[in-house]
């Protein structure tokens, strides 16, 4: 029997074909090469001219970002200094152009703009996760779904959240009198802030929860680990790469731990909503507190809620929302979905995904940052602990609206951690226009990753005298006056601004407030042990060590 070989067995006229296929694919893939590069151009020459750290052929800085979250932040700050005088970095990560800018008046032309609201191409690792929620879309989808749910944040609101708050500070004091010694002291906030905004936003109540809080916020923590890895690691970029390693896996799992509770959340609202219990519509302002000014405004003369005083976005509106628009967040968006074409059930999952994300881990860290700096800064400390007494005397009341407007030194505190410790500390932008950076003339081109360094600007020594020093007079009215509005903007600004804002603002005023009313605060490491990371949101990396120590409260005066 005579066997045929495979080679004998392919007709010639196929082989020709495959030659003249690799004959053909050399050319086309250098005509492709040539034409890609020409139409980057502009990029390239314009990128020339911005200061930065020399690349290297194909990779370009992508070297830089290699090692540990804390080695990554560290080396970028200091591979910055050299062009601190322009306030402009330029990178590379592979094809892709990176510039970072700290100048306020450059990061003005960003936030303020209604044109470059688009978010950087990195966000789309966020994707799986939060779809196209609020965070991440853009156009029309964004626009409309801005101004449904701004108002849901609105103070009338708020303002009807403030027993809620009460309750779980008080409960995570009775978990934090448990502690005797070091403690890491973000676990109690996180599982802390997730509980709240289940209970005020997704109006969940305590009774319908079970363990998944803390569960939810420990898989959030490990997503952004993973995020911060595709940010940084070029060969975790493409999906297709990504979706053979242990981490796309990893990624799966903790996604059903997420959706899960998500998913949860929406299922029993909806339950309630056919079972035919209305949404709560909140009482007005004046009815919620008698202790507000008695005017329909909403607007408190002299309470930063966490910009500068000058700026405004659209959660300033004074005016009345009306009744409809004066629901909570997922009541609101569960009505809206019954009406009509407001919105789909996934598009209010997608939401849900979203503010539970940006709602609880950004506040986990800025009130452990806070509680870091009381611990740190004794003296510090016991001025808001007088302040505190002040207010309370040795009652043990619920604090009131009112009491947190009286909160000064505290909120100065508050606002003065936020800018060493910026909870988000880049925004990035999808440059679809040229722009021409006020500060130096330079150009910016468009398809640039446009990133602003909020924790370069809030650390300026031109803008802040002794700019790593943590100084709570940095925020009197004084020296806030002729502050550039864009010198402070932990919570972005602009159309673009946190929806979160006041919400987080007075959540925290009383979850700090609550807490620094039962315990003194201590801290073995001084700032200068601060090893800080930024997997998206900004940690320390060796944890939010503290020690707490139980208070014996004075009497008022
Ligand atoms: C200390 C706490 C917080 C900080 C520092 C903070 C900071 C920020 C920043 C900087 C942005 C802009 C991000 C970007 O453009 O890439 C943002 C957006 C956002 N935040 Fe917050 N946030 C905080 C709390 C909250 C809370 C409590 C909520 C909701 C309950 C929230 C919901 C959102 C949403 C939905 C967006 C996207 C807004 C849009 O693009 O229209 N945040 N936040």
């Amino acid at each position: 029997m005579s066997y045929t070989t495979a080679e004998n067995v392919v007709p010639s006229s196929t082989f020709s074909a495959i030659n003249l296929f690799y004959v053909l694919l050399v050319p086309a893939l250098i005509l492709w090469y040539t034409y890609w590069r020409i139409s980057r151009r502009r990029l390239y020459e314009l990128a020339e001219k911005l200061g930065g750290p020399k690349p290297l052929p194909i990779i370009g800085n992508a070297l830089e970002f290699v090692g540990g979250s804390a080695d990554i932040f560290n080396n970028i700050i200091a591979k910055s200094l050299p062009f601190d005088h322009e306030s402009v970095v330029r990178l590379w990560i592979g094809p892709r152009l990176l510039v970072f800018i700290y100048d306020p008046r450059d990061v003005e032309v960003i936030l303020s703009s209604h044109v470059h609201i688009d978010k950087a191409d990195e966000y789309r690792f966020f994707k799986p996760w939060l779809g196209n929620g609020l965070l991440i879309s853009t156009g029309q989808k964004w626009r409309s779904h801005r101004k449904l749910i701004a108002p849901t944040f609105h103070l009338n609101v708020l303002k009807s959240f403030i027993d809620l708050f009460n309750a779980n500070s008080r409960a995570v004091v009775d978990k934090l009198k448990k502690e005797s010694g070091t403690f890491d002291c973000h676990d109690y906030m996180s599982e802390c802030t997730v509980e709240i905004l289940l209970e005020t936003a997704m109006g969940v109540s305590k009774t319908t929860q079970d363990q998944s809080g803390f569960e939810y916020a420990m898989a959030v923590m490990k997503m952004c680990d993973i995020l911060h890895l595709r940010h940084t690691k070029i060969w975790l970029r493409p999906d297709l790469l990504f979706k053979l390693t242990d981490y796309a896996k990893n990624q799966t799992k903790l996604l059903d731990v997420i959706h899960g509770l998500t998913k949860k959340v929406i299922k029993r609202k909806k339950e309630e909503f056919q079972s035919g219990k209305k949404a709560t519509i909140m009482p007005e302002a004046n009815d919620v507190t008698n202790e507000v000014p008695s005017s329909k405004s909403t607007s408190v003369e002299g309470l930063s809620f966490g910009q500068s005083s000058g700026l405004k976005d659209d959660l300033d509106v004074d005016d009345d929302v009306g009744q409809k628009k004066r629901l909570a967040f997922l009541d609101l968006l569960l009505e809206s979905s019954q009406s009509g074409v407001v919105i789909t059930d996934e598009e209010i999952k997608e939401q849900v995904d979203t503010i539970m994300f940006e709602g609880h881990d950004t506040t986990a860290a800025g009130s452990s940052f806070f509680l870091s700096m009381m611990g740190i800064h004794q003296h510090i400390q016991d001025k808001v602990i007088e302040e505190l007494d002040h207010i309370f005397g040795d009652s043990d009341r619920p604090a009131t609206f009112q009491d947190t407007l009286e909160m000064k030194y505290l909120e100065r505190c508050l606002m003065e951690t936020l800018r060493l410790y910026p909870p988000v500390p880049i925004i990035a932008r999808q440059l679809k226009e040229e722009i021409t950076l006020p500060s130096n003339g330079k150009k910016v081109p468009i398809g640039t990753t446009l990133v602003v360094g909020t924790y370069k600007l809030h650390r300026r020594p031109d803008v802040y005298p002794n700019p790593h020093k943590f100084d709570p007079d940095n925020f009197l009215p004084e020296r806030s006056a002729n502050r550039h509005y864009y010198a402070f903007v932990p919570f972005s600004a602009g159309p673009r601004s946190c929806v979160g804002r006041k919400y987080a603002m007075l959540k925290l005023k009383i979850i700090l407030s609550t807490i620094l009313r039962n315990f003194r605060v201590y801290s073995d490491l001084t700032e200068s042990d601060f090893k800080l990371q930024a997997d998206i949101i900004l940690k320390r990396a060796e944890g939010f060590k503290v020690r707490l120590q139980p208070r014996k409260k004075q009497a008022k005066v």
